[in-house]
């Protein structure tokens, strides 16, 4: 993989295609798409590119309306484009910026001003970028952050509802976290923390969503995944944790699992439902898995 942006060129004349590479292919990665439906499959695919320069007259779909599907698109719609146009009135150029196009350029291409604008908004979009990562992530461990996790949860709640599924959550809480600050030092708890994170994340699958809840406490969401294989998998992890012992210091982490039950459970409720049972894990005798009670044991107590 380059560490070079990714730029997709979108244009159905190849002299222009041409022309735009010659400026920019030396600095940038390029894609090429030579009408509207290659464009919207490329934006799609990796590597998603950091900006689309876009023509706007097209057989079949004119850039206007490949920027409104791209702007419709949750998986597009951050891309920021650019026109490259021969449409010049002030009209064409108010509705390009209208439909939400970061810079609008008019034919005949001038190679020192498309570079040097292409250069501004490759800068904006990777400040954006890693703004963006820095307010979902948690900056010790590099796991998602609470408030990420709250968002994912609650959008992948309300899918299930809608279409089915399963969703299960883990609910892992580090045992006498604070003997360790206490007797090694904060900066040795915080390598375990480091550690027991990249177990965590290493030992998930790349649709699940593995976050830093708190302090000495993380959360991993499970997608398609019943009780019985979550209990499976936090076995798995509780056993790997035990065996870390990172820089000599022994670790163990109490688990509590919980499936989600479709019929009106909110996410919220769940993970209380987990964390009753990382309660009942911790008097048990720590260093185990427990499984969270079912909303009608709940009400039945
Ligand atoms: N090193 C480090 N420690 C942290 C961090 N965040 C929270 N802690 C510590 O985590 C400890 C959590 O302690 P407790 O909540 O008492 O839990 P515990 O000692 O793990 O006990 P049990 O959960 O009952 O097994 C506290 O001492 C916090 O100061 C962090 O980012 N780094």
């Amino acid at each position: 993989m380059s560490d070079k942006a990714t730029i997709l060129l979108v244009d159905d004349t190849r002299t222009n295609i041409e022309l735009l590479a010659g400026c920019l292919q030396k600095t940038y990665n390029l894609k090429v798409a030579m009408n509207g439906k290659r464009c919207l499959e490329l934006a799609e695919s990796e590597p998603v590119p950091d900006l689309i320069l876009l023509d706007v007259i097209m057989p079949d779909m004119d850039g206007y309306d490949v920027c409104r599907q791209l702007k419709d698109n949750s998986s597009t719609k951050d891309i920021p484009i650019m026109f490259v146009t021969g449409k010049d009135s002030d009209e064409d150029e108010e509705l390009g910026l209208q439909l939400g196009a970061v810079d609008y350029i008019t034919k005949p291409i001038r190679p020192a001003i498309v570079t040097a604008r292409v250069g501004t908004q490759v800068i904006l979009k990777q400040q954006s970028d890693t703004l963006r990562s820095m307010a979902l992530h948690d900056q010790l461990t590099s796991l998602f952050n609470r408030h990420y996790l709250i968002e994912a949860a609650n959008s992948k709640v309300a899918r299930i509802k809608r279409h089915g599924g399963t969703l299960s959550l883990m609910m892992i809480d580090i045992d006498y976290f604070k003997l360790v600050n206490d007797k090694f030092g904060h900066q040795a708890g915080d390598t375990v923390l480091r550690a027991v994170a990249s177990v965590l994340s290493s030992g998930s699958r790349k649709e699940d969503v593995v976050a830093r809840f708190g302090g000495e406490e993380f959360v991993v969401l499970l997608d398609d995944c019943s009780i019985l294989d979550a209990d499976d998998k936090a076995e798995q992890l509780r056993s790997l944790i035990e065996q870390l012992i990172p820089e000599g210091i022994s670790v163990t982490a109490s688990f509590g699992i919980a499936e989600l039950d479709p019929d009106g459970e909110t996410f919220e409720h769940l993970l209380a439902r987990a964390d009753q049972a990382v309660y009942l894990a911790k008097e048990q005798g720590r260093n185990c898995v427990v499984q969270a009670k079912s909303e009608l044991d709940i009400k039945e107590d």
